[in-house]
């Protein structure tokens, strides 16, 4: 057995957004800890505080209360010119909005995390074939970013997420956009580099199936954690106790649930 160091600790976070009366209280009083190479699954009713807690926990956002320890390292305490710096060199995010950037073609946005951070020229050609034969995106390379499907940009962001190798991958609703056989296919890549390469993954969805990738699942509701499962390796087994725990939880027609009847 491998052993296992946890290398996320998140204690006794709260955010809200807005001011006194129209304060929304996004996050109550959310604690977790993650190990190294989990495959952490984030799930909850819209408006749960899920996409809120990735942004805290990858310090793109700071909490009202509590700390974010990542490696041993206090997040909240430090300046964002650090955070800035740990992020582009630890980090990778696939953002439900993509945040590609227009002004580049399709290549140039999928090598910026490298550029960024001067990598040579020789790794970047590497990596960039890799990422184009694993996602089946090289027919895409010199396309402007405006002409992408939306399951396309979603690829995109993904090779960029994943093109220097990241310790921690952020991913919100990867999935979302794409068809069931992308969908798949960049489900796999995600299970082959937390499996192969031990990158711990963060991935807030609504969606079980792409849920039951996950190793451990943590159900938010309100802004507090309500509950979690473990996978125990099943993948089709884990696939119901994400939907029994969904029927649990409630949230309406957006968590896409059929109802018993
Ligand atoms: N910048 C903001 N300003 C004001 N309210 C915000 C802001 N960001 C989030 N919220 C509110 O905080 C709460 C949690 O939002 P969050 O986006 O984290 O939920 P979520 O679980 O990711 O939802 P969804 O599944 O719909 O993406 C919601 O009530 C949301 O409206």
């Amino acid at each position: 057995m491998g052993k296992f160091v946890v290398q996320i600790i998140v204690k006794n976070v709260a955010k809200d957004f807005g001011k006194k009366k129209n304060a929304v209280h996004a996050l109550k009083d959310i604690s977790l800890e993650v190990e190294q190479g989990e495959f952490l699954g984030i799930m909850g009713p819209s408006g749960a505080g899920k996409t809120t807690l990735l942004d805290i926990i990858s310090s793109n956002d700071r909490p009202d209360h509590g700390q974010v320890l990542i490696d041993d390292i206090d997040m909240t305490q430090q300046h964002d010119r650090e955070l800035a710096k740990y992020r582009r060199r630890k980090m990778g995010f696939i953002y439900q909005s993509f945040e590609l950037l227009d002004s580049l073609n399709v290549q140039e946005n999928i090598i910026l995390p490298l550029v960024l951070n001067h990598a040579p020229k020789k790794l970047i050609k590497q990596r960039v074939e890799h990422m184009n034969d694993l996602l089946n995106i090289s027919e895409l390379k010199n396309r402007s970013i405006d002409d992408l499907s939306l399951g396309q940009k979603q690829l995109i962001a993904a090779a960029r997420a994943l093109i220097n190798n990241p310790e921690i991958l952020f991913a919100d609703e990867p999935t979302g956009s794409l068809d069931s056989k992308s969908a798949t296919v960049l489900l796999n890549y995600m299970q082959m580099i937390n499996q192969r390469e031990k990158t711990t993954i963060l991935m807030a969805t609504h969606d079980a199936f792409t849920a039951s990738y996950c190793s451990r699942v943590i159900f938010i509701k309100d802004g507090s954690v309500f509950s979690e499962i473990v996978n125990s390796g099943q993948r089709t087994d884990f696939f119901e106790q994400v939907i029994n725990m969904q029927r649990t939880i409630g949230g309406g027609s957006y968590f896409n649930v059929p109802e018993n009847n």
